[in-house]
């Protein structure tokens, strides 16, 4: 296979679609084949990979359609997804080679693995754990996919699926908090990038594990890493961990 490539872009007129055809711009192993929004019929056989940060419905469709055909192979950044889409996608990545994340910045794919370490010390009995998340006012899912990946971690390291041990949002009489729960926050507002924060608090002591994005782009440049490693993989559904190499075969 040549070095060079040919992507698409879905949401390409968004925050992330733009981000991302600027970093494209900047390469000279990748060309953009297609660059399409809500509504447009993209002609996929130019595209040997599709990145796509839009909608969770317009994903899901995305990862159908291109599994349908056996192709391209896709990156995908949107957030907000169901069970129904997740188990969804999964199948459509049966057929088709799929990257999805809820964030492709390097250092929250560490701050993952700092997470379960970290749950998987501290004994639920001691120590609760809330991930509280920031954004700018035109988010439209809550809690972020981040958030919900470092929920997971920590529900991971102590031996859980995130659903088992989810709390439900804290409003008016709550009673007495659960041990062993994993708590959400999300605070919107102005142009906030992306800010992340994990504590983990006992009687006696905090612990805090955070990640501030400074700058879109950031998210960009992995999923473009991403596309460049995914074009040449086998089907299934990878993820940043996978990209980094942090996860061993
Ligand atoms: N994984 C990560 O690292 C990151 C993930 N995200 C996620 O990416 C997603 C997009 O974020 P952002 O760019 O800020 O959002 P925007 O609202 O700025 O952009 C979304 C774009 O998707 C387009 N769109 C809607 N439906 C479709 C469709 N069916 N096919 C193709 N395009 C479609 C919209 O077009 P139109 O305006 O015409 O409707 C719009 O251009 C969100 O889910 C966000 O949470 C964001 C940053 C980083
Ligand atoms: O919508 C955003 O902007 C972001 N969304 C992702 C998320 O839901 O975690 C990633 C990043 O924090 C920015």
């Amino acid at each position: 296979m040549s070095g060079i490539f040919h992507a698409g872009i879905s949401g390409a007129r968004g925050r992330m679609g733009r981000a991302v055809d600027q970093v494209l711009d900047e390469r000279d192993d990748v060309m953009v084949a297609v660059r399409f929004d809500w509504g447009e019929t993209p002609d996929l056989s130019l595209c040997d990979v599709v990145i796509d940060f839009s909608t969770a419905e317009a994903s899901m469709a995305l990862a159908e359609l291109a599994a349908e055909r056996g192709g391209p192979a896709l990156v995908i950044g949107s957030t907000g997804f169901t069970a129904e889409q997740d188990a969804r996608i999964l199948k459509a990545a049966e057929k088709v080679a799929i990257v999805r994340s809820g964030n492709y910045s390097l250092g929250v794919n560490i701050l993952i693995g700092l997470v379960e370490h970290a749950a998987l010390r501290l004994d639920a009995r001691d120590w609760d754990i809330e991930v509280i998340e920031a954004h700018h006012r035109l988010k439209v899912d809550a809690p972020s996919g981040t958030a919900l990946m470092l929920g997971e971690a920590a529900a991971n390291g102590r031996g859980h699926d995130l659903e088992e041990v989810r709390q439900k949002p804290y409003d008016g009489i709550t009673g007495e908090r659960e041990p062993g729960k994993i708590g959400f926050a999300s605070i919107r507002g102005g142009g906030i990038v992306g800010e992340h924060t994990v504590l983990f608090a006992s009687k006696d002591e905090t612990l805090t594990l955070s990640h501030s994005a400074i700058d879109r782009s950031l998210f960009a440049k992995g999923a473009v890493a991403a596309a460049a490693w995914v074009r040449t993989r086998r089907p299934g559904l990878y993820d940043m961990q996978d990209v980094l190499g942090f996860r061993q075969a």
